[in-house]
């Protein structure tokens, strides 16, 4: 679903323009250089709001290892990030999300084997948000960042939640 129902343009393609891609893609640019604070900055939000969450994690749950050195919740933090980039870049294109079929229907099943909900999902777009926003310079954030943002990750859930229904898996 749509961060900003007023861009739907026709039966599921959405309207995401240059500038919102060009959003995205500007602030990844200064934030990749710093992506092992960046990862876990956005799950220690992550765990802040939800710390049960934790346990969804097959490489979190009895280890004494800290989260800043875990390498397996940093390259799923990254997953986070560059997936919702990717999903930038593609809906400006075709006005959908157009991740691989088998690829879609994975990450739909692992979620959902995993006991990721619809409230995870939202807790982590916060996390996510809220990161970027402490990440990039103050007169970089604004409202239409945001927006961007928040649309292409709403766009790559939906995908993933559609691979995480019994029927497509
Ligand atoms: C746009 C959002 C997300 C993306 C792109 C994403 C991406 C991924 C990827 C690429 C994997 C590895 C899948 C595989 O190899 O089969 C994964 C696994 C997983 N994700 Fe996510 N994820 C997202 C959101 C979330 C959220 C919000 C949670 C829960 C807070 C979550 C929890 C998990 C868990 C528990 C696993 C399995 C980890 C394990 O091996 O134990 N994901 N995710």
């Amino acid at each position: 679903m749509a961060a900003n129902g007023s861009n739907v343009v026709s039966r599921g393609a959405v309207r995401f323009t240059e500038e919102q891609e060009a959003l995205v893609l500007k602030s990844w640019a200064i934030m990749k250089n710093d992506s092992a604070h960046i990862g876990h900055r956005f799950f220690l939000k992550i765990f802040e709001v939800a710390p049960s969450a934790r346990q969804l994690f097959s490489f979190l749950r009895n280890s004494d290892v800290p989260l800043e050195k875990n390498p397996k919740l940093k390259i799923h933090a990254m997953a986070v990030f560059v997936m919702t980039c990717e999903a930038a870049a593609q809906l400006r294109k075709t006005g959908r999300v157009t991740v691989r079929d088998t690829t879609i229907k994975r990450l739909g099943s692992t979620h959902f084997k995993n006991g990721v909900s619809d409230a995870h999902f939202e807790v982590s777009l916060f996390a996510l948000l809220e990161t970027i926003k402490e990440a990039v310079p103050a007169s970089m954030w604004s409202p239409a960042m945001k927006g961007a943002w928040g649309e292409a990750y709403d766009h790559l859930v939906a995908a993933i939640k559609q691979g995480m229904k019994p029927a497509a898996a």
